[in-house]
Parts: structure tokens; sequence; C-alpha cells
């Protein structure tokens, strides 16, 4: 689906970059694209997504609503789906890849159903991250739960009837988001209370925003504590226009501010409820020179940063992308209260410390913080390991960029999961790349 005309699978190499300089267009963003085709498989009628993503998740979420028996047609840039309503098909075995959103979603949507089966073919990824909140969340509401210990695979059976609910919000917000998306086709709706220490509030706003584009009516307190979803109602078909996507965008602001050169970044609204819009704010924080023309960023590169110390639970995307800036940051940078990252596609504190300092960085590690120690030169030479994380795989082309000699990154394909177009963003920036096909048998 990404055109991106590189091998099925391959190594990068990451050659030091002396400059970046150019234009790019945003690529959609990566939540609203999830959201927005569930909410119009649930819409009865067509819906048309104008610009969607073409990222691994979104061919995921794609290829789940055709199995529950939505019909999906892709013209030019568009998705135009045609709902199955509150009516998904039963007995089927969906497969959502390495897409945590999208799994997680659909296992809420799935209580409408009398039995779906997810399965994964990412083990060692989407395969060991938790489920069990969101599934002991079903259980209570009266559906039918198999699992595998809280992971996957996992069946869910409904017919559930809807009422008080409570899901805890500590491990990932996307369980609550499972729970709205479903509210609305319930006949009593839910009344969500989210319990623990709510984590990732932004992607919950994402979640009430695309009810509110699809004419489902919604009540939330100011802390996202309570949501009230009344049931019986209906999604609306139409068309909405995804935005573009900041958490991916992060990574090239990142690049453009630690190198010299000109980089204009267009399709990035100002008023946008993706929390890692905050990113801009935090490399200017940094001493970075960004500028805002509309929805298009400034970014001049090459000036001297310097650390900071932030809460990285409302930019939870941008976390690994930051931490190539932190990286060439004079002092040490922390990001706080990010415990939530440990159960992503890898454990991006763990994981992410150690492929630093495989390459001579200095972090440290807690369970709910990350800090880097920021250095005028990186030697480079090396090979690090991508984890089959995209946002790894970022962070360390970043660093290759910077490095003195090239940086080579395993299974650097895996970035398609959200931004298939990464490299060849960065080549039309002026970056090089060696891509180097790996044997498909052994991922
Ligand atoms: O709702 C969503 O689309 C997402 C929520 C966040 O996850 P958590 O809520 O697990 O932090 C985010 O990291 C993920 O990439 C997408
Ligand atoms: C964690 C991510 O995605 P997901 O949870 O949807 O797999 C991500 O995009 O960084």
């Amino acid at each position: 689906m990404s055109g991106d005309g590189l091998p099925e699978q391959f190594d990068v190499v990451v050659h030091p970059a002396s400059s970046l300089n150019g234009a790019l267009r945003a690529q959609p963003s990566k939540n609203y694209t999830t959201r927005y085709l569930l909410a119009a498989a649930l819409a009865p009628g067509e819906t048309r997504v104008v610009g969607v993503a073409t990222s691994e998740d979104a061919g995921a979420m794609l290829r789940c609503l055709r199995d529950w028996g939505a019909g999906v047609e892709l013209v030019d840039e568009d998705a135009v789906i045609r709902g199955f309503g509150a009516s998904p098909r039963a007995g089927v075995t969906l497969n959502p890849g390495n897409a945590g959103a999208v799994a997680r979603f659909l296992m809420g949507v799935a209580a409408l159903t009398t039995g779906t089966t997810f399965v994964t073919d990412y083990a060692d990824s989407l395969g060991k991250r938790p489920q069990g909140d969101l599934l002991d969340a079903l259980e209570r509401l009266g559906a039918q739960v198999g699992s595998n210990a809280g992971k996957l695979p996992v069946t869910i059976s409904g017919p559930v009837r809807g009422g008080v609910v409570e899901v805890s919000a500590e491990k990932s917000s996307q369980y609550a988001s499972a729970l709205m998306f479903l509210a609305p086709l319930l006949p009593a709706g839910l009344d969500l209370r989210l319990t623990g220490d709510i984590k990732s509030h932004a992607p919950l706003r994402q979640t009430l925003d695309t009810l509110a584009a699809f004419g489902v009516r919604a009540s939330a307190s100011d802390d996202l504590s309570r949501i009230t979803i009344p049931g019986g109602q209906v999604y609306q078909a139409g068309r909405v226009l995804v935005p573009g996507d900041y958490p991916g965008s992060a990574a090239i602001l990142s690049a453009a501010a630690l190198l010299p050169g000109e980089v204009r970044l267009s399709n990035l609204r100002e008023h946008d409820l993706q929390g890692e819009r905050e990113a801009v704010n935090v490399l200017r924080d940094m001493g970075a020179d960004i500028v805002r023309q509309g929805d298009t960023l400034v970014v001049r590169g090459g000036r001297p940063l310097r650390a900071v110390t932030r809460d990285g639970d409302s930019f939870t995307d941008a976390v690994q992308a930051l931490s190539a800036a932190a990286a060439f940051a004079a002092g040490q940078t922390t990001w706080q209260n990010v415990s939530t990252l440990r159960l992503k596609e890898c454990d991006r504190i763990s994981d992410t410390r150690r492929e630093l300092e495989r390459l001579g960085l200095t972090a440290f590690e807690t369970q709910g913080s990350l800090s880097v120690m920021g250095t005028a030169e990186l030697a480079g030479g090396l090979t690090a390991d991508g984890h089959g994380d995209h946002r790894m795989i970022m962070l360390l082309t970043l660093l290759g960029l910077r490095a003195a000699a090239p940086i080579t990154i395993t299974g650097a394909h895996h970035v398609r999961k959200s931004y298939p177009l990464f490299f060849r963003h960065l080549e039309a920036l002026g970056a090089r790349f060696d891509y180097l096909p790996t044997d498909t048998q052994s991922d």
C-alpha cells in the first residue's frame, strides 16, 4: 500500500548529512485515519475519508473492516467506506497486524458480534501488549471473553446492553477509546468511569472529536474521568478530511533542528488535538528556530540545543523523536511520566536506553522516566537494533544523520507501520540512505 519502492524487508545504512533543505507535506495522521475509518464503517451508508494514511496500520484497519463486511474502495488518496453500521459480521478472525490502536478499537466493537477472534502475526510486539483492562471491562458489561492471559489471541462475544462501567486508563487510553466507539451502538449506551492515573488524554479527546464528526452525542468531565455516551445512536455517514500527522512530523522537525538548512513542513494545522503538536514547543524550548506560517512550520536548523525536563505523557508518540534532539542538546534531558512507553511496540524506555548506550551515549531510566545526556559528537560506525519499532527506527535514523560515520539500523522496513515514506521524505531533504534487502523468512 505504501508504494515507497523499497525492498520488502531491509536494513538501512544512514549516511551522515551536512544539511537538510526543502519542503514537505506532512503525511496524513495515523490516529485520525484509524478513527475515521472505523467510524465510517460503523455508519450505515457511504463515507469518504479524504486523504487517508498509507501506513501498515491504516492497511490493517481497512483489512479488518473489510473482513467484518464493510465495503472498502481506495480512490486516489481517499477511502470510500460502505459501513456495516451496528452489524459487523459474526464468526470472523481479524488480524490487526502490529497496530495497537486498531486491535483495541476493534475489540471494543466486537461486543456487537456473537463472536470475533483477534490474532496477530507480530507475536513479539502486539502479541506481548496487554489487553486485560479492556477485556475485564467488556466482561463486566456481560461479554464473553477468552484470551491468552490477557494477551492475543483474544475472542469476544456479545451482545451487551451497556450501562455504567469502569475501565482502567493507566496503561493505555485505547481501552477507553474502544468502549467509546462501541457505546452509541448499545441499547443503554455507556457511562464510562476511567480509573487509575489516566494516561494519554490527547487521544481520548481525538476519539470524542471523531464521534462528534460522525454526529454522535457524548459528554465528558474536564479531567475525562467520566465519559457519558447515550445509546441507540447512529453514526452519520458523510465526508471527513484527515489532518496532517504530528507524531511522524516530530521526527522531521527534530531532524531539521539538528542539521543546518531550512525545512518547511506543511499540512500541520495549528489548532489540533494531537498531543504531539507540543513537540514544536519542546524543540523551541530546547533552542530550535521554528516559525509557524499558517499550516506550515519553518525550521532553520543547526542552532545549539539545550536540555529540557518535561512531562512526556501529552506527547507520548514524539518522545523518541525528541530524544534524538536531546542526544545533541547540552545537559541532561528527562522525559517524566512516560511509563506507558514500556508497553508500546517495544519497551521504549529500556530498549531506547540500551540503543543509545550502544551508540556511545549516556542515558538513564526509572520505571516512569527516560533521561538522555547530550553530546557534541557521535562517532557512529555501528549497527543499531530497530527493535521492530517504527519510532525507534526514526530516532536511530536521526542519530545517524548527525553521527561522524554511518549507522546501520536493522529491520528498518518496520518504519512502514506509521510512516512509510519516512526515508523518502528525508531523501527529498538531501539525506542519503542505502537499503540492504534482508531475508523475508528471518524478518
Ligand atoms: O488512541 C490512539 O490512536 C493512540 C493512543 C496512544 O496510545 P496509549 O493510549 O496506549 O498511550 C498512542 O501512543 C498511540 O500511538 C495511538
Ligand atoms: C504506539 C503506537 O501505536 P499503537 O499503540 O497504535 O500500536 C505508535 O504509533 O507509536
